[in-house]
């Protein structure tokens, strides 16, 4: 199974927030039509609105067995909204959650042992193209099942298969969580530009680009990022001057992000109780 039988049976959206609406923009983007899209959620947002112009069916009676339905509410919100698509465990859908902590042995209680559903945590830079989305299906989910989440999830960038689900806890604080680290990284390199008396439209324009640049050569460059830094440190120079304090082992960035992905991935264990 392909996009092209996503686009045939048609997609469910439970949830269409931050992080469906980027999955969203992504598929629409790579040409998944809207009229193949149908989208739950209370809260509509004006551009969800504005998509039903272009077919997308928003808070309608359901397809009868779409291809795939992607549960993207909150965890805490999980239990009250399948309910609203608890129908469609009964058709040969596949369940595709992007919940953080929800465990597949929680839906299976929910939806019934039967039901082929897969967990997976992608990351917002989905909306362009540029997301990771790590996935791991139950007993029940096909290989072509997996095939086809994978299409999916691959329409808006890597994918990765694991094999043991306890590992989403470690991926949603590297991953899943990581885009906001990057952004507050964004936001106190800009900050720090100012403090050094750039003025403010400058100093971000400078941190984003540099973030941006950094990322795309780490990802398409031979070396690895170590060597890169490597690259970019003169002797004596002032980089040299730079790192000495952001890898300080104590006070530095190591010990930092090192608490940081603990922390997210001992809320997203937190959240699977
Ligand atoms: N934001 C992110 O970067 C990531 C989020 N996730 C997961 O994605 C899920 C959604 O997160 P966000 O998009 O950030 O949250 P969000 O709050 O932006 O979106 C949740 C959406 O669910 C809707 N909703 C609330 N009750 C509902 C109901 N009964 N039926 C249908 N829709 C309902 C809300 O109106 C809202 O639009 C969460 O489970 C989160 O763990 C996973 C990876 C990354
Ligand atoms: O903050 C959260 O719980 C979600 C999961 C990963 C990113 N956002």
């Amino acid at each position: 199974m392909s996009m092209q039988s996503i686009e045939a049976r048609g997609l469910v959206l439970l949830g269409c927030g931050k992080m469906g609406s980027a999955m969203l923009e992504g598929w629409l983007a790579q040409g998944l039509s809207a009229s193949s899209i149908t989208v739950i959620d209370p809260y509509p947002s004006a551009r969800l609105e504005a998509l039903q112009a272009e077919g997308l069916h928003l808070n309608t009676p359901l397809p009868k067995a779409p291809a795939v339905c992607l549960l993207a509410v909150k965890p805490q919100m999980m239990a009250e909204a399948l309910p609203q698509i608890g129908d469609l465990a009964k058709a040969d859908t596949v369940f595709l959650s992007i919940a953080a902590g929800t465990s597949i042995d929680w839906f299976e209680g929910a939806l019934g042992r039967r039901a082929p559903i897969i967990r997976a945590m992608p990351n917002t830079p989905a909306a362009v193209g540029r997301g990771i989305t790590a996935l791991v299906g139950n007993a029940q989910a096909s290989e072509a099942q997996m095939a086809m989440a994978e299409s999916l999830l691959s329409a808006v960038g890597q994918t990765v298969r694991i094999e043991d689900e306890t590992m989403m806890d470690a991926i949603t604080g590297v991953s899943g969580s990581g885009p906001a680290y990057v952004f507050h990284m964004i936001e106190t390199m800009a900050a720090a530009g100012v403090a050094e008396g750039l003025p403010e439209d400058l100093a971000m324009q400078l941190a984003k680009a540099t973030v941006a640049g950094a990322g795309v050569l780490a990802m398409e460059a031979d070396e690895d990022p170590s060597q890169l830094r490597v690259n970019v440190t003169s002797p004596q120079g002032t980089t040299a001057a730079g790192l000495e304090v952001l890898m300080d082992h104590q006070t530095g960035l190591p010990p930092l992000i090192k608490r940081t992905v603990a922390a997210a991935a001992e809320r997203s264990r937190e959240l699977g109780k």
